[in-house]
């Protein structure tokens, strides 16, 4: 069945572009916010849940619900979420992940880098039951509030894997990567495309900076194996606020460039098979 986010969303608004060309998305700085920068914010608002929350989740709206009641309760006590985040969980973290499910294959294996609370892997998780997601997060304590989550969820597609993105660079092969708020694009492209199988795509949730960082993530891009670079506006006709999405696409497989502390303990015959020619940077 055709997930109900394809459905309601029309075609993005994107730029398509060799590595390079300048773009201007509408202003979307919506997610960087840290639970540390909220300590004494004032009283939550009331969570405010858009009407079109039904459209984008469809038959998976209960299963929404319940994560965002988790977000707004656990999410907010346990610091996972700043509590001036509460009245906008809907807008401005869970529809504005949601709108990055268009841009993702039918039947993909999806990692989500640095989940945090869960964003937006859980989110493509309940919006999309025909992809199998990756949690990847390193951190014990946002892991054991996720599994909480999780084991109320029951959501069937859905594996969590405590650990750095590098640490499993011999372990996950997917189609797809996303992420949010990690790191600068570099970075982020470092760390998470050896994840990816051969011709695999990249898509990182960025604010309004995200032509700006591609621009200046260009060579290294290109030495990683890239061959095609886009900033992308998803969900803005259902949205306040348009996803602002950079896509990257690899010509083969990943180069492994940067420091690389798990390449050091790689032993395994298979991952040697499978990365032999490549010669990883130890800088
Ligand atoms: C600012 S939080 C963002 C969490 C979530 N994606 C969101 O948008 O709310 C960044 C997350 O990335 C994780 N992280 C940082 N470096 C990482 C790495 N190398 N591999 C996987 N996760 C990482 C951190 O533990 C943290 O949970």
């Amino acid at each position: 069945m055709t997930p109900s986010w394809r459905r309601a969303c029309p075609p993005s608004r994107r730029a398509v572009s060799r590595i390079g060309t300048s773009w201007s998305c509408p202003p979307a700085d919506t997610f960087h916010v840290e639970p540390g920068d909220e300590q004494g914010a004032e009283p939550p608002l009331e969570l405010i849940r858009p009407a079109v929350v039904d459209d984008v989740f469809g038959v998976e709206v209960t299963l929404a619900d319940r994560y965002v009641h988790h977000l707004a309760d656990t999410g907010v006590s346990h610091g996972l979420i700043g509590p001036r985040e509460r009245p906008r969980l809907w807008e401005r973290h869970v529809l504005n992940c949601a709108a990055v499910a268009e841009l993702i294959p039918a039947g993909s294996r999806v990692a989500d880098v640095g989940s945090g609370a869960g964003l937006p892997g859980v989110v493509l998780a309940i919006a999309r039951p025909d992809l199998q997601v990756t949690l990847i997060e390193p951190l014990l304590r946002r892991v054991g509030w996720l599994t909480e989550v999780l084991d109320d969820l029951a959501l069937p597609n859905v594996e969590l894997r405590r650990a750095r993105a590098e640490q499993l660079w011999d372990e996950i092969e997917v189609d797809v990567v996303t992420s949010r708020a990690v790191a600068r694009l570099e970075e982020l492209a470092r760390l998470s495309l050896p994840l990816l199988r051969a011709g695999g795509t990249m898509l990182a949730l960025k604010g309004s900076s995200a032509v700006e960082e591609l621009s200046a993530a260009q060579s290294a891009l290109v030495q990683l194996g890239i061959r095609e670079s886009e900033v992308v506006c998803c969900g803005g006709e259902l949205l306040e606020h348009a996803t602002i999405v950079t896509r990257l696409v690899l010509g083969g497989r990943a180069q492994r460039l940067g420091s690389d502390r798990t390449t050091k303990k790689k032993s395994s015959g298979r991952a040697a098979r499978r990365h032999r020619g490549t010669q990883p940077n130890r800088r």
